[in-house]
């Protein structure tokens, strides 16, 4: 029996998809976490944790190197909750254009025998523009960012993407219309709006700061549903002090942001919809019964991919360093065991790799040795052996 502990508000259909061999719930001790936006970097992992499934995109709230040196692999759920923030950025687009927020304040507080009259006259004060023929640039093009590209351009809006690290597999997705911006000044130079939908890391805080705000268009309208950090919020509010920036949407409020008129804040609500957090749950429970039964790793964030069909009775796999000689110590101490190899397989990311050895034969007594004295290498940070 497998336990899962959950963190955060997790949908009852992801849930519903473990099978009777895992408890939900039952113990702190658990095989495997599944999460949303819990901050895990100042919690102590307990020894057994094996996997942990972040229901969403952002992980950057799990520390993924005290994770890896625990021997536990983490993942996310890519595009799960793409669509959900695509239509809440369409929305804000519009919203922005049309002084939505403002406008309806206004209606709600207009009252009185007058009310058409004053209607007709005031609204003026709340005249749009129209997103077609506008620049919109959109920094990060991956399932977020490649989601919005598209909707705005079908919009009518020209569209520029900027993400230098874009995978081939994700420029499938962005639509032809889509200019690609070299630099990010590029981008930004050109825009009537700009929105960001890039990770969290070290190179992405701060990415847009004053400087960037600089160069960016006067009245530019400005929008952060990726993550606090990434865009300077000080720098921000100098520049809407300024007029530069003419609002700015976001979903993670600070103080310094609140009681303004040209600034909107969201509860970090991008992801928040009955779809979306059915989706991760889901993706995040098929995830994690995948690994803890196959020890195959599709879309891991600190881990190598490798999946390889589970068609021996045993199955060995450990989580290493990536340095040399790994595989070969692996291979001799099976060997002088007397256990025969059917295949092996070995994948690595960065300073980690991954491998997974496929068995015939293996007693119990055989088992317990063979755990043991692969654990005792001084690399080797998890072994888990698998029965079909
Ligand atoms: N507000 C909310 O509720 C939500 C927020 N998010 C945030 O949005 C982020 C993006 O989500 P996805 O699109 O699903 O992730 P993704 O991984 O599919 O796309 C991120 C893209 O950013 C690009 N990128 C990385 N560094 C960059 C840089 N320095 N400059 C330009 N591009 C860069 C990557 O190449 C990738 O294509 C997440 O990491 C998360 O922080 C995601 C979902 C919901
Ligand atoms: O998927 C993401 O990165 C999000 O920010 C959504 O977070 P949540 O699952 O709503 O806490």
């Amino acid at each position: 029996m497998y336990q899962v502990k959950t963190y955060n508000a997790i949908a009852q259909a992801g849930l519903d998809r473990f099978s009777d061999n895992y408890q939900i719930n039952k113990t702190d001790d658990a095989d495997a976490y599944l999460i949303r936006s819990v901050n895990l970097h100042d919690q102590e992992f307990p020894k057994k944790l094996k996997v942990i499934a972040r229901a969403g995109a952002g992980f950057n709230n799990i520390p993924l190197d005290k994770a890896t040196a625990n021997g536990t692999a983490v993942f996310n759920t890519p595009g799960s909750n793409a669509n959900a923030v695509k239509e809440l950025i369409i929305a804000l687009l519009v919203a922005s254009s049309r002084n939505l927020f403002a406008a309806a304040d206004y209606a709600a507080h207009n009252s009185g025998a007058d009310i058409s009259l004053r209607t007709e006259k005031d609204k003026t004060k709340f005249k749009g523009t129209e997103l077609t023929g506008r620049t919109l640039a959109v920094i990060g093009v991956g399932h977020v960012g490649s989601l919005v590209a598209n909707a705005a351009s079908a919009l009518g809006m020209k569209v520029i993407g900027y993400d230098p690290y874009l995978s081939a597999d994700a420029a499938w997705h962005i639509s032809t219309t889509i200019t690609r911006a070299t630099t990010l000044g590029e981008a930004l130079q050109q825009a009537d709006y700009v929105t960001v939908h890039v990770p969290k890391n070290e190179e992405t805080t701060g990415l847009i700061g004053a400087e960037q705000m600089a160069i960016m268009k006067d009245g530019v309208k400005l929008f952060n549903y990726s993550r606090d950090g990434i865009v300077d919020n000080e720098a921000a509010v100098d520049y809407l002090d300024a007029r530069k920036i003419r609002t700015y949407y976001t979903d993670f409020g600070e103080n310094i942001l609140l009681n303004r008129d040209d600034v909107v804040v969201t509860p970090h609500i991008g992801g928040s919809t009955l779809e979306a957090e059915a989706n991760g749950a889901t993706q995040g429970a098929n995830t994690i019964m995948t690994y803890l039964e196959t020890g195959n790793i599709e879309n891991s964030v600190n881990l190598p991919n490798l999946q390889v069909p589970f068609n021996t009775p045993y199955r060995l796999t450990l989580i290493h360093k990536n340095i040399p000689n790994m595989v070969g110590q692996i291979a001799t101490l099976l060997a002088d065991a007397g256990i025969n190899i059917e295949s092996m397989s070995n994948a690595a990311r960065k300073d980690v790799a991954y491998t997974i050895v496929d068995l015939d034969n293996l007693n119990n007594e055989e088992e317990h040795q063979l755990v043991d004295r692969l654990s005792k290498i001084d690399a080797v940070f998890r072994v888990r052996v698998l029965q079909k």
